[in-house]
C-alpha cells in the first residue's frame, strides 16, 4: 500500500459509476475460493500495532477501503506502515509517538471514525476528522461522551457527530465510563483497543437496549488479550488494565461476512461453494452462516480448513433475531427475497445508521424489483413473490451492492448501480464473482 495510495473506490474490473448487469447463473454454481482479508480483524491489528511497544508485521490484511483509510489515518499520526512480507501484501508498522496537528478522512468506515478518535486522544496537537457525507450521519456521540468523561478534549460544535477536532494532550486519565453502546458494539470496542494506554486504563459499562455485535466484541477482547492486555468482561462490562500493548506480528483471517454472498450464490443455485482457510476457531460474526444458511435450505460440510455449503435445490425463509451478526442481514434478506416461505428478521435496528439505513434500502429494492419486504422498526418481514429484472441501488453500501449480485443471480436483467462501492472491504468483487460463475 503505498504513501500514495487512494481511498477512492477503483475497482478494477467494475465501471466506476453507471449499472453493473449482474450475472445470471446458467446452472449450479459452482466454485472454490480464498476471500481477502477481515475487514474488523485487518483495522483492529493496525490500531494495536500502532499502539505496540514493538514493530508488528500485519500478514494478509485487507487491502481495500476501509483498511486503506486506516493506514491513512495512523500514518497521519505519525506512525509507520510500509509493505512488506515476500509478495509486498503484508503491512509492517513501526510505532512512533502519536502525533498532530493531522486530519483523518474516515470514509465511511465505522472501525476508523470510532476506532481512531481515543488514540488520538492519546496523541500529542490537534486531529481533525470528517469523512463521506454519510459518516457524518452515522453515531459517534456516545463515544465523544464517554471519551470526555475519560479526560479528553473534543470540539464537534455540539454537534455529536462528524466533522470535529481532537484537541490531544498525549495522555487520556482513563477511569470508569457509563454508556449506551445500543446503537453500535464500535463505541465499546474503540474505548477497549486504546484503554491499556490510558493512565488508569479503562472501565466501561454499558446501560440501554442491548448491543448488537457481540462476536465483534469478542474479536477485540481476543486480538487485545493476544497483544499481552490485561481485559476482563462481563455481559455488560469490559475492564482493560493499564500497561503495554505487545504485538509483533498479527495473521488476519479471511472476511467470512464476505464470504455470504458466495455460500448464497451456491445456496440459490442449488451449486456447491468451497470457502478455503475458514478458522476453526473465529470471532468473527461470518462464522454463523453454515447454520443460518443451513436453515435456509443449504447442506453445509467442513473439512480440513475447506468449509462448502451445498444448494439441495429448496430455498427457505428464515425466522431469526440477527442482533449479534447484523452485518450478515443484506445478505440473508436477499436469498429470503428468493426463498419460497416467508421470513422474519428483527433485533437489527441499528442497521438503520449503517452505511445506509439498510432496512428502508432492503425494503425498497426488493420491492422494486415486484418482491413483498415489510419494515418492521428493528428489521423486516420479506414474502415470497416472483421478481423481475430492474435496478437494484446500492446506497454506497457494499453489503447492498453485493445482495443486489445474489438476486441477479436468479432473476434476469437485475442491474447493480455503483457495483464499484464493495471496494470498501472487497478488492474486486465483480472479478470473484466472474471467477465464482465462471
Ligand atoms: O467492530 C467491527 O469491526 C464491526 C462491528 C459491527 O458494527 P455495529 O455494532 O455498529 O453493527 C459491524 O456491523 C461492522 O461491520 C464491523
Ligand atoms: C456496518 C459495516 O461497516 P462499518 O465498519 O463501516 O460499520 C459493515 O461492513 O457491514
Amino acid at each position: 500500500m503505498p504513501e500514495s495510495s487512494s481511498s477512492q473506490p477503483a475497482a478494477s474490473t467494475a465501471p466506476a459509476t453507471g449499472h453493473w448487469p449482474a450475472p445470471t447463473a446458467d446452472g449450479p454454481v459452482r466454485a472454490r475460493l480464498t476471500l481477502p482479508g477481515s475487514k474488523s480483524v485487518t483495522n483492529r491489528a493496525l490500531i494495536l500495532a500502532a499502539l505496540s511497544d514493538t514493530p508488528c508485521l500485519v500478514r494478509r490484511p485487507l487491502a481495500s477501503r476501509d483498511s486503506e483509510l486506516m493506514v491513512g489515518a495512523l500514518r497521519a499520526l505519525g506512525v509507520g506502515i510500509a509493505a512488506a512480507g515476500p509478495t509486498g501484501e503484508d503491512l509492517s508498522v513501526t510505532p512512533a509517538p502519536l502525533r498532530g496537528p493531522a486530519s483523518v478522512d474516515v470514509g465511511n468506515a465505522g472501525t476508523v471514525m470510532r476506532f481512531v478518535p481515543p488514540l488520538a486522544a492519546l496523541a500529542s496537537g490537534d486531529v481533525h476528522f470528517d469523512g463521506d457525507p454519510r459518516a457524518r450521519e452515522r453515531p459517534v456521540d456516545e463515544l465523544l461522551n464517554a471519551l470526555r468523561a475519560l479526560g479528553a478534549d473534543i470540539d464537534d460544535d455540539g454537534r455529536g457527530a462528524l466533522p470535529l477536532t481532537i484537541h490531544g494532550t498525549g495522555a487520556v486519565p482513563g477511569g470508569d465510563v457509563v454508556l449506551d453502546a445500543s446503537g453500535s458494539s464500535q463505541f465499546v470496542s474503540a474505548l477497549l483497543l486504546s484503554g491499556a494506554r490510558f493512565t488508569k486504563g479503562v472501565h466501561v459499562r454499558h446501560e440501554g437496549p442491548p448491543v448488537p455485535s457481540r462476536p465483534h466484541l469478542d474479536m477485540t477482547v481476543e486480538m487485545l488479550r493476544a497483544a499481552g492486555v490485561a481485559v476482563s468482561a462481563g455481559n455488560d462490562w469490559w475492564r482493560v488494565e493499564p500497561g503495554p500493548v505487545r504485538a509483533s506480528a498479527i495473521t488476519v483471517e479471511p472476511d467470512l461476512s464476505n464470504a455470504a454472498p458466495f455460500l448464497a450464490a451456491a445456496l440459490v443455485t442449488g451449486g456447491d461453494v468451497t470457502v478455503q482457510g475458514w478458522p476453526e476457531h473465529t470471532t468473527q460474526p461470518g462464522d454463523a452462516l453454515p447454520s443460518l444458511f443451513t436453515r435456509m435450505g443449504g447442506e453445509v460440510t467442513r473439512s480440513g480448513d475447506d468449509v462448502t455449503l451445498r444448494g439441495t435445490g429448496t430455498v427457505l425463509g428464515l425466522t431469526a433475531d440477527l442482533r449479534e451478526v447484523g452485518e450478515l442481514t443484506p445478505t440473508i434478506a436477499a436469498v429470503a427475497a428468493l426463498a419460497t416461505t416467508p421470513s422474519r428478521l428483527t433485533g437489527i435496528a441499528h442497521l438503520r445508521r449503517h452505511e445506509t439505513d439498510r432496512i428502508a434500502a432492503l425494503a425498497a429494492e426488493i420491492n422494486r424489483l415486484g418482491g413483498d419486504a415489510e419494515e418492521l422498526p428493528d428489521g423486516l418481514v420479506i414474502r415470497p413473490r416472483p421478481l423481475r429484472g430492474g435496478v437494484f441501488h446500492s446506497y454506497d453500501d457494499h453489503r447492498m451492492a453485493t445482495s443486489g449480485a445474489v438476486i441477479g443471480l436468479a432473476v434476469p436483467g437485475v442491474e447493480v448501480e455503483n457495483i464499484a462501492t464493495t471496494r470498501k472491504t472487497l478488492p474486486d468483487f465483480p472479478g470473484l464473482w466472474a471467477e465464482a460463475l465462471a
